[in-house]
């Protein structure tokens, strides 16, 4: 295929991640309702207020007996009348007045009259009587109605992803579903004559194919439930046949291999002629050849077309992949921008962006370090594996000093 292309080729990673927002918005997923037990991880559609207040009733943060302060003598021990229990569960009327105390458990409604709780370790009981041995403070270990929300209160915003603690706040509203962005679906593809699945025999010439699993944990690790092709040949029209098939079926194909300047790299031609390069090659180190089309004749899915060298496919997953489903799912909040400091020197070879493999230390003094692997090409996987996370170098400097705070992409 010709360099003098109509789309933009060899371009900036920054380019690059605008497109990738701007082909995404016009590929978002519709949203759904989904019980909460589905939402977990998804990107939340739109805002969501508070319906009820959060403690829904002043309630006890211990188990002890709830009292009135104004029963206490300061500092002296008090005795008090025990004249009912009221446990977590159904709010009974019950009310004390000068000179008791109710027995109380964790969550259980506070009875009218009470302002106070003491636990269960501060007092002596005898019989009816509770002798308090540490007087609690006005108003402790009570939970006032509403104190952590209001009705009508935003809770969470459309846009952001549901973690389990987000999921637990809408429960505790009562939320039964949410209407969340719907999971894109995601093809993934494997190609390469050369490639055998682990298990079989390796002839001369032959690798095992190490993308799929790597791919399908990447987006099982992002809530995805990806769906693996059978790896395709060389052959271009068994690849394109498998490429339309999949481009009417899902919403994301992604592939990896093929991609590049090679006799049997089929998928750009293939795209040029049935779908619309949105990007082919972009100034980064490893993954340059990565791809972005629609399907156009091979359907309404997007494709991205990842270059086969395993540690092209780690960096492109993350630095395109996964910007591009998040877009796609509508998350509007930014995912964390960590940073590091290199422990160790780095020189680069070359102007280009860089996303080099790292291991993170964590210092006692409270830096994070992230020890660049020397071992930098886009086939090395023991480096890949033995690393957590990509350091980001970016376009044109060379040299990285130690101590140099870098941005880093945990994985
Ligand atoms: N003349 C040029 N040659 C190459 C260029 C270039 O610009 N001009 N780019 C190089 C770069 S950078 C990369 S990255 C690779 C990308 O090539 P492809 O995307 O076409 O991928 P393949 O050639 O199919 O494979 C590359 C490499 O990865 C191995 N591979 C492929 N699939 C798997 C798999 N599923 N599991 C494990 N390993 C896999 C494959 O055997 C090759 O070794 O192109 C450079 N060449
Ligand atoms: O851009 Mo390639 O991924 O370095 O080997």
């Amino acid at each position: 295929m010709s360099e003098a292309s109509a789309f933009p080729t060899r371009i900036a990673y920054a380019e690059a991640i605008a497109i990738v927002e701007r082909v995404a918005a016009a590929h978002r997923v519709p949203a759904q309702r989904v019980a909460l037990a589905r939402a977990h991880g998804c990107i939340l559609a739109g805002d969501l207020a508070a319906r009820i207040p959060q403690p829904p009733f002043d309630n006890s943060a211990m188990d002890g007996f709830a009292l009135r302060h104004a029963d206490l003598q300061a500092g002296g021990e008090a005795v008090l009348r025990l004249v009912g229990e009221q446990f977590a569960g159904r709010a009974i009327d019950l009310a004390i007045t000068a000179g008791q105390c109710a027995r109380i458990t964790t969550g259980a409604s506070l009875p009218a009259g009470a302002d106070t709780v003491v636990m269960k370790e501060n007092t002596r009981l005898d019989g009816d009587r509770v002798f308090v041995l540490v007087a609690p403070k006005r108003g402790q270990h009570v939970r006032r109605a509403g104190e952590d929300t209001q009705p009508g209160e935003s809770l969470l915003r459309g846009g952001e992803a549901l973690t389990p603690a987000r999921i637990a706040l809408a429960a505790s509203q009562g939320r039964a579903e949410l209407e969340v962005a719907r999971r894109p679906t995601v093809a993934v593809f494997t190609t390469g004559d050369e490639l055998v699945e682990p298990g079989l025999p390796l002839a001369p010439g032959q690798i095992y194919n190490s993308n799929r699993e790597q791919l399908m944990g990447l987006l099982r690790a992002d809530g995805l439930e990806p769906v693996a092709w059978p790896t395709l040949p060389d052959d271009p029209a068994q690849v394109e046949s498998a490429l339309r098939h999949a481009g009417h079926a899902f919403d994301l194909v992604l592939t990896c291999g093929a991609v590049s300047a090679g006799e049997k790299d089929h998928i750009p031609a293939l795209l040029q002629a049935h779908g619309a390069i949105h990007f082919w090659k972009v100034r980064m180190k490893p993954g340059m050849p990565v791809l972005l089309a629609d399907g156009g004749g091979f359907g309404d899915a997007l494709f991205l077309c990842l270059p086969g060298n395993p540690v092209s496919v780690l960096a492109t997953y993350l630095a395109l992949g996964r910007p591009l489903l998040d877009a796609m799912q509508g998350r509007a909040a930014a995912r964390p921008r960590w940073r590091a400091r290199l422990a160790s020197p780095w020189h680069k070879a070359h102007e280009r962006l860089e996303f080099l493999r790292g291991r993170f230390l964590s210092r006692d003094e409270g830096s994070l370090e992230v020890e660049p692997d020397p071992a930098d090409g886009s086939h090395r996987m023991q480096a890949a594996a033995d690393s957590d996370a990509l350091i980001v170098l970016a376009e044109g400097a060379r040299e990285y000093p130690a101590g140099t705070v870098v941005e880093v992409l945990p994985y």
